[in-house]
């Protein structure tokens, strides 16, 4: 098959930041959960059993992980489309979807956030 565009995941990782609009959380890092979908053809590594030939789920959230930690924000969108350039320029990523949950911030919801799509899905 050529040019199969398949998908590595990364569900509920956990990564903290310094993120919203109210003063009172310009103190502290809050926790937040990120889903990714990453676009990849993954029949290469498959077939040679070699991770070099997938993107890395760990490198991914290791660097998603840093990066939130290192980051400043009001919003959890300028968080998510920040994560979305990363993940196109560093990760190579044609194609992600991404949603990032902020749990508490409003108290009668189990929790609310964004969810973003870019790049172009590849058809075979
Ligand atoms: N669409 C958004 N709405 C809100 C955000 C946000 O980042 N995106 N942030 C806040 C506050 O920071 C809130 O989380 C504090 O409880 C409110 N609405």
């Amino acid at each position: 098959m050529l040019g199969a565009m398949d998908t590595v995941l990364i569900e509920g990782l956990q990564v903290d930041a310094i993120i919203g609009v109210y003063e009172f959380e310009k103190g502290y890092q809050q926790r937040l959960f990120v889903d990714i979908e990453l676009g990849c053809d993954i029949s290469g590594a498959a077939r040679e059993d070699n991770l070099d030939l997938t993107l890395n789920y760990a490198a991914v959230s290791e660097r998603l992980r840093e990066y939130a930690a290192a980051s400043r924000f009001q919003l959890i969108e300028t968080l998510a489309e920040r994560f979305s350039e990363l993940l196109q320029k560093e990760f190579g990523a044609p194609w992600l979807r991404l949603t990032i949950r902020k749990p508490g911030a409003v108290a009668e919801a189990r929790s609310v956030g964004v969810r973003i799509e870019r790049g172009a899905r590849k058809s075979d």
